[in-house]
């Protein structure tokens, strides 16, 4: 029986290190799958096309939502982001686990058409914590940082809408407790029945 892999959406404020645990996280764990998003924003320096994201026009953005190309997508800062449908679908099915990291607004839409997936909420270890390592990173202008920082107030507000919360004092140990939560996720009963253990053949 071809069992359908795990959807997992990673959420947070800008700056919580979504990124750049995503990124520790394939790395150690070489059969999950990332979905990479497209967006209208411009690539920062080091970026790179078809890894940490399509970069695509706001035309062509508009022209694949209107050809249902996306399974949500959304406007996060003035620009939109959004997740490519077919590869996800695909990987699901072929078993594989899927992460998606993508904004509040995204995550909500997701969970609606799969409440069966598992929705971890990243926080910083303090907001100050957090405000150093937007700057730290020096990919925002004094702007879009402080509409970055002022937006992680209300987005944190939305938590409780999550399963999980990890917080990320060390990128090791997020890591370590988000692959116990794939893990946990994978053992609980109705994923098994769901999933048809022990179900008569034939
Ligand atoms: N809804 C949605 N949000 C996304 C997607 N891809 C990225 N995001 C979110 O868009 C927000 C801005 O991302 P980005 O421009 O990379 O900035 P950063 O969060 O400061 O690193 C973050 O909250 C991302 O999680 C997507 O496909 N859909
Ligand atoms: N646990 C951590 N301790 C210290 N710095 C971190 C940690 N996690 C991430 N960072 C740094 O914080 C900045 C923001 O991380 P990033 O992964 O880009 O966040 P996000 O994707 O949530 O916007 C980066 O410069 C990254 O190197």
């Amino acid at each position: 029986m071809q069992r359908q892999g795990l959807l997992i959406v990673i959420s947070g404020p800008s700056g919580a290190g979504k990124g750049t645990i995503c990124k520790a996280l394939l790395q150690k764990n070489k059969d999950l799958k990332i979905s990479v998003s497209c967006t209208t924003r411009s690539p920062r320096e080091g970026e790179r096309e078809g890894i940490n994201y399509y970069f695509v026009s706001k035309e062509k953005f508009e022209d694949m939502i209107e050809k249902n190309e996306f399974l949500e997508y959304a406007t996060v800062y003035g620009n939109y982001y959004g997740t490519p449908r077919k590869y996800v679908e695909e990987e699901l099915k072929k078993g594989n686990d899927v992460i998606l990291e993508i904004d509040i607004q995204g995550a909500l839409m997701v969970k609606e058409r799969y409440p069966e997936g598992v929705f971890i909420f990243i926080l910083p270890p303090s907001m100050e914590e957090l405000k150093n390592r937007i700057i730290k990173r020096g990919s925002e202008t004094e702007d879009s940082l402080n509409t970055r920082f002022t937006a992680a107030f209300e987005e944190i507000k939305y938590m409780s809408k999550y399963d999980y919360a990890v917080v990320n004092d060390y990128v090791d140990e997020a890591v370590k407790k988000i692959e116990c939560i794939i893990v946990a996720e994978k053992c609980k009963c109705n994923r098994m029945l769901r999933a048809g253990y022990f179900e008569q053949e034939g």
